[in-house]
């Protein structure tokens, strides 16, 4: 057989006994694709079913032939049926957290624009004032949000600050006289800019603006801001301009506003964490602007938790789509393509990756479903590694399977590619990568100040790569040394600095973590590649019996990625050589043989596991490619 030959002919290239191969020893089980669904999609189940079902409604059918205009038109009235289905409901964002994620995540899966313009409305707008606002705010606007009757956006970007929210200039000033906020853009790079739903369809706006009262400035804060009125006009004061067709995405009507002292009642303000009372007075629990502004914004995970399993989603499909053409698509004397190892090697890791994503997203939800306070920064680290990690992963996972179905991958009928497309901005928005894998460093930098790391590097002697406490190791090894090392340059330039004053010391090791910006980044993934891979380990011990096997070898094949990922890391940190990195490559191919082997049959079972019903894959080729003139065109 092809898998055992080639796991022979492996093993005779390996150097040492801790180089054997115990990947290909694992005997795989048949095992049901149900029973590892609900292993993976741990709520809602039923719900989940009945919404997946109601997307077969013709409504939701890929229409690649629109114009721009009538593309939002169709994301308009899709959203509109959606909701009149009651799945889930605003409220659910406080009060019934997991109903609402899994009504927006569903939507991925028919299409990416449809998916954004209901997070925008429902987590960033209708989120905000759940959150952020107070009973008043929930009364007045979270049942006409509910209904879609009062579209919303999210006005935190401007032309100037992206990324720097706080650094927004949007003024919003308290007029004791009227008792209303004067809402302003003093200058065009304060404009809001990328506002989902404001070049057409939204009518009220969170909107985040500098507050000054009484002439004293007190940092960033939301109003709920009216952009049109009941019947689609701006209100006074505002000036819409759209943004255009973008890269992808076009079935959101993104666009840029503009507040000519606009004028809006005390009550905009919302207050859960600051009030201004009606003689002026201000008065928050948070005394700090930076913290206040850091809880405003920290309460809003679930919009970044929900980009986090967007692109997950989209890998599922993505995967399962490329892997049931190769294991169908004969090439070269009636050989498979499943059956080539370099289909094997872009196929089988993003096969796992997906699984290890999904299963850290899990622990993040159950996580913040505890909703215990001491968990808040452990919250705050996963969320923004997982955003990024996944959203990473996704680009180069939907790339490899374009590129796997060959020319057919490019075939708009086929979903991957508009997929590609559309999902492009999910590394930009709810938190550019950078930036994201930046606040799982400082976290952890943080941390490492009170109790610095002490990286252990592990012994390779004797040792099985693929052994999960191996590669624990080295992913910890790998973490720890990076923490140590940005640690240790910013404590050293504090410390030459220190005779200069405390600020002159602090500012020297922000320096310092600035020249190292590149290792900020390569922390954040090693924190996600050793959380993600214990994660999955730990997952797997209480998998159903049966798909024990195939789950078992699937870690492995992940953690033997990561470790190969980073090989330049482990050999020029000593603790690899040339012998145990030839065993990882040995490693990871037979993983992907044993995994391909017989027809490929485990690698499909674990892609049906995702659950994706057939009319949510749509790609003819995902059925019969032979079949492909007569179904796209229908
Ligand atoms: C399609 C789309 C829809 C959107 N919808 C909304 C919406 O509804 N509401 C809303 O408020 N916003 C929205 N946004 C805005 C989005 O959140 C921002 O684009 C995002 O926060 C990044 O800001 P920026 O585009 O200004 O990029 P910048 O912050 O200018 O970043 C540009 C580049 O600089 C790098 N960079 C920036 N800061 C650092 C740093 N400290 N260290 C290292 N590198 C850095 C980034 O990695 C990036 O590569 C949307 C954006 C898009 C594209």
């Amino acid at each position: 057989m092809a898998a055992e030959r080639r796991v022979a002919a492996l093993s005779r290239h390996l150097t040492s006994a801790s180089d054997v191969d115990i990947v290909s020893k694992i005997n795989l089980r048949d095992f049901e694709a149900d029973e590892v669904y609900r292993f993976l999609t741990r709520d809602n189940l039923e719900l989940r079913a009945r919404m997946l079902d109601h997307l077969k409604d013709d409504i939701y059918k890929a229409d690649y032939y629109l114009s721009l205009l009538d593309f939002r038109e169709l994301t308009l009235q899709r959203l509109k049926h959606y909701v009149d289905q009651h799945f889930f409901s605003v409220f659910d964002y406080l009060q019934d957290p997991l109903r609402f994620m899994a009504g927006l995540e569903t939507l991925a899966s028919v299409d990416y624009s449809l998916c954004i313009k209901a997070g925008v409305h429902f987590t960033l707008c209708g989120g905000t004032i759940a959150k952020l606002g107070t009973e008043k705010h929930h009364t007045q606007f979270l049942p006409r949000l509910d209904t879609l009757d009062l579209p919303g956006c999210f006005g935190m970007t401007e032309l100037g600050h992206g990324s720097n929210v706080m650094g927004i200039e949007t003024q919003a000033t308290y007029d004791e006289q009227s008792m209303e906020f004067v809402i302003t853009t003093p200058r065009d790079t304060a404009s809001k800019f990328w506002i989902g739903g404001a070049a057409q369809h939204g009518k009220v706006c969170t909107v985040f603006a500098q507050l000054t009262v009484r002439g004293k400035w007190e940092g960033p804060h939301v109003f709920v801001v009216r952009i049109r009125d009941d019947s689609g006009r701006p209100t006074p004061g505002v000036r819409i301009l759209d943004n255009g067709p973008k890269a992808g995405l076009n079935g959101v009507d993104n666009g840029q506003l503009w507040f000519d002292h606009v004028r809006v009642p005390r009550d905009a303000l919302l207050d859960r964490y600051a009030s201004v009372a009606e003689d002026g007075t201000y008065s928050s629990p948070i005394p700090s602007v930076a913290q206040r502004f850091g809880t405003m914004v920290g309460g809003l995970t679930t919009g970044r938790m929900l980009i986090g399993q967007g692109a997950i989603d989209a890998a599922k499909i993505g995967v399962s789509i490329a892997l049931r053409y190769a294991c169908a698509r004969p090439q070269f004397q009636g050989k498979r393509i499943m059956e080539y190892l370099t289909h094997q090697r872009r196929l089988l890791p993003a096969l796992a990756t997906t699984y290890a994503m999904q299963l850290q997203s899990l622990r993040l939800k159950a996580l913040y479903m505890r909703k215990r306070p001491e968990d808040g920064k452990q919250i705050h680290v996963i969320s923004s590694g997982l955003k990024a990690g996944a959203t990473w992963h996704r680009v180069e996972i939907l790339q490899a399977c374009r590129e796997c179905c060959g020319g057919q991958g490019f075939l708009a009928a086929n979903k991957i590619g508009p997929m590609k497309n559309d999902m492009d901005v999910d590394v930009t928005f709810e938190g550019d990568n950078t930036v994201m894998m930046q606040q799982v460093a400082k976290a952890l930098l943080d941390t490492a100040a009170k109790q610095p790391p002490k990286p252990r590097a592990p012994s390779l002697q004797g040792a099985f790569l693929s052994d999960p406490s191996t590669l624990t190791a080295l992913l910890r090894f790998q973490e720890d040394m990076l923490t140590a090392e940005i640690g240790s340059a910013m404590t050293r330039a504090g410390k030459a600095a220190a005779s200069q004053g405390k600020k002159a010391a602090a500012a020297a090791a922000t320096d310092a973590y600035e020249d190292n910006l590149d290792l900020a980044v390569d922390l954040g993934w090693a924190f996600l590649n050793r959380e993600s891979y214990e994660g999955f380990v730990d997952e797997v011990r209480k998998s159903p019996e049966d798909a024990k096997p195939a789950l078992t070898l699937l870690a492995a094949l992940y953690g033997l990625t990561r470790v190969e990922r980073n090989l330049a890391f482990f050999l020029a940190a000593g603790v690899m050589d040339g012998s145990h990195a030839a065993g990882v490559r040995a490693a990871v191919n037979s993983a992907c043989a044993v995994l391909s082997a017989d027809g490929g049959w485990a690698a499909l079972r674990l892609a049906e596991s995702f659950g994706i019903p057939d009319h949510c894959l749509q790609a003819p080729i995902a059925f019969d490619w032979r079949q492909i003139g007569s179904q796209h065109l229908g």
